[in-house]
C-alpha cells in the first residue's frame, strides 16, 4: 500500500532539511518535510523524487523509511523517507515554500513543527545520530 503523503528526511553533513509552509493560513508558518500527496499510479518513491524537483528543485537518493507511518487526519498516512543529495543534483531553493533551514539533531525540539511531525522526532534525531555526513 502506498502512503497518503510522503514527507522526506534529507541530510547532509549531519543536519536536516526543513522547509516552512506559506500556505494554507492555518498552518503557514509552521515546518515541515519537503513531501505532499503521493498521485495515483504513482509509488511512495516517485512521489518523493517528484515532490522535491517541484519544492525544492532537487533531484534526490531516496534511501529506507525513517520511523512508523504517522496518523494524519482524516484516517491518512505521513511516511517518511531518508535521502541524500547527490553531487551535481542541485541545491535545495524554497520554491513554493517561505524558508529552508538546516537542523542540528539539538535544534530538532525547538521548532514549530506540524504536529504529524512531532511524532517523527526520535526517529529523526536518530536519523541524524547515525550519520558522517
Ligand atoms: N509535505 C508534507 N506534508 C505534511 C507533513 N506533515 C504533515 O502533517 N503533512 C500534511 C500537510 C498536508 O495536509 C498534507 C500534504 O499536503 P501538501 O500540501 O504538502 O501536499 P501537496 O503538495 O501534494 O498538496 P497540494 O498543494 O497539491 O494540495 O500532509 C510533512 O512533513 N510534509
Amino acid at each position: 500500500m502506498t502512503a497518503d503523503v510522503v514527507g522526506t528526511a534529507i541530510v547532509r553533513n549531519g543536519l536536516l532539511l526543513a522547509q516552512q509552509r506559506a500556505y494554507p493560513p492555518d498552518v503557514a508558518g509552521l515546518w515541515e518535510l519537503p513531501g505532499g500527496r503521493v498521485e495515483a499510479g504513482e509509488t511512495d518513491v516517485e512521489a518523493v523524487l517528484r515532490e522535491c524537483r517541484e519544492e525544492l528543485g532537487v533531484e534526490v537518493v531516496v534511501g529506507d523509511r525513517v520511523g512508523v507511518d504517522v496518523p494524519l487526519p482524516g484516517g491518512k498516512v505521513l511516511r517518511v523517507f531518508a535521502a541524500t543529495l547527490p553531487e551535481g543534483g542541485g541545491q535545495p531553493r524554497a520554491v513554493e515554500h517561505k524558508a529552508l533551514r538546516w537542523l542540528s539533531a539539538d535544534e530538532l525540539a525547538a521548532v514549530d513543527w506540524l504536529p504529524a511531525d512531532r511524532v517523527l522526532l526520535p526517529a529523526l534525531r536518530e536519523l541524524l545520530s547515525g550519520t558522517d555526513g
